[in-house]
């Protein structure tokens, strides 16, 4: 124990918060790691890189993962740098086989690799059909598109993915979130937007037919604002979702990128929450649009994790990473993300609550407004530090060498 933390836990525990139950609370939180970082969302398929739907990964820093033992590689040593265990969420497109099925062909073999690595590791695994970067996807509609055959692909391909991801689950003892988000849209002002919601509903339905255990398969949904090229209407709004997954019972996914920019997502949590039992987050940092940015310890990450804390909710929150920058090294883009994740959650944990709480109830703004300001002094740092310390993880400058010497070992990938 260093003097720094000791003072630390002194001080925090001036304002009546205990340090150390503050670690342990963190230490139980897992992230879910976006394995789509390590490569650009480009994905194994054997086939051109484009993202398409509306996203759009720029840059083209060296080191990109180019095969799944690479990527694999990638995030053990990103996990190598990061306190706690930790999942790894998969898109379907990452698939570990030398076959090359369409998305309607995929099975649970073609990702067991991963299930066995997930398993050596003891990490947790998280999944995501791919309903972008294909040829049937190339309109920017799928389970909404007015052809019915283009619609029931892309439904068994949803239902396969369900399946895989329970099976994910089952053989790894911990239930596996699938998040369903499709790119459907319209560039221009569409005039039959009923039509189009009613087909995504019915495909919906279709592909959430079949019933698994909760403790192998969390079903969710992810709404948006808009994409590149679908500008004028998303089919998947929130509204849309929100009210899908009150009445279905699946998950809602709040990605942080898609919403209008003054929205606070941080507020919408507690709002939800009261109607909906599971939430997916999806942590990002949108810079004028959804533009995927790597999360930064920021005010707006810092009010998503006091809300996460203050609210009770995070043992109903699955929380997720989901950003993409290929302009700096892709593992230390994973590992500035989990991490300000983590010390924005600690943040939250080392506040006090109670006391902060009484004082709202009992219409005290004053208090309320001086003793949040001045928590602001308190030394977070050392506790974080310790928490690295006891992890065996770096913390401060010493987490640069080991990201700068990584990079310099992938940066020979063609
Ligand atoms: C690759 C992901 O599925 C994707 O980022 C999705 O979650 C999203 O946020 C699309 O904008
Ligand atoms: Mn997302």
């Amino acid at each position: 124990m260093t003097k720094n933390y000791d003072l630390a836990r002194e001080a925090f525990a001036d304002w009546g918060v205990d340090t150390e139950a503050a670690m342990q609370a963190l230490a139980a939180v897992p992230i879910s790691v976006h394995c789509w970082q390590g490569d650009d969302v480009g994905g194994f398929e054997h086939k051109s890189g484009l993202s398409g739907g509306g996203i759009q990964a720029t840059g083209n820093h060296p080191g990109r993962a180019r095969n799944p033992e690479e990527l694999r590689a990638d995030l053990e040593f990103a996990f190598a740098q990061i306190p706690g265990k930790h999942r790894v969420n998969l898109h379907a497109c990452y698939l570990d086989t030398a076959e090359q099925p369409d998305r309607d062909q995929i099975e649970y073999r073609h990702f067991a690799p991963w299930v066995e690595w997930a398993g050596e590791n003891g990490l947790g695994l998280d999944f995501n059909p791919t309903f972008f970067a294909h040829a049937k996807a190339d309109d920017n509609l799928t389970l909404s598109h007015p052809d019915q055959g283009i619609r029931d692909f892309w439904i068994e391909h949803g239902r396969r993915c369900r399946e895989i991801a329970a099976r994910m689950g089952r053989e790894l003892g911990s239930a596996v979130v699938n998040n369903i988000w499709v790119p459907d849209g319209s560039k221009d002002t569409p005039v039959d937007r009923m039509a189009a919601r009613r087909r995504l509903e019915t495909s919906l339905d279709a592909m959430f037919a079949e019933t698994f255990p909760k403790s192998e398969l969390i079903d969710a949904v992810e709404s948006k604002l808009f994409g590149i090229g679908v500008e004028s209407m998303t089919v998947g709004s929130h509204e849309f979702y929100l009210g899908y997954a009150i009445r279905k019972g699946t998950a809602l996914c709040l990605d942080m990128g898609h919403f209008h920019p003054t929205e606070s997502v941080a507020d919408k949590l507690s709002a939800v929450a009261l109607s909906v039992q599971d939430i997916l987050l999806h942590v990002s940092r949108p810079v004028r649009w959804d533009s995927d940015h790597v999360v930064l310890l920021n005010d707006d990450l810092l009010a998503m994790a006091q809300e996460l804390v203050f609210a009770g909710l995070l043992p109903r929150t699955h929380i997720g990473l989901d950003f993409f920058d290929a302009t700096i090294s892709r593992t230390a883009a994973w590992v500035i993300g989990v991490r300000n994740m983590q010390k924005a959650l600690l943040r939250a944990f080392l506040l006090p609550q109670a006391r902060l709480k009484a004082l709202e109830e009992g219409l005290d703004f004053t208090a309320r407004l001086v003793l949040t300001e001045e928590t602001k002094d308190l030394p977070f740092a050392a506790v974080w530090a310790e928490h690295c310390a006891r992890a065996g993880v770096p913390a401060g400058q010493a987490l640069l060498g080991g990201l700068q010497t990584y990079q310099g070992a992938v940066s020979g990938r063609g």
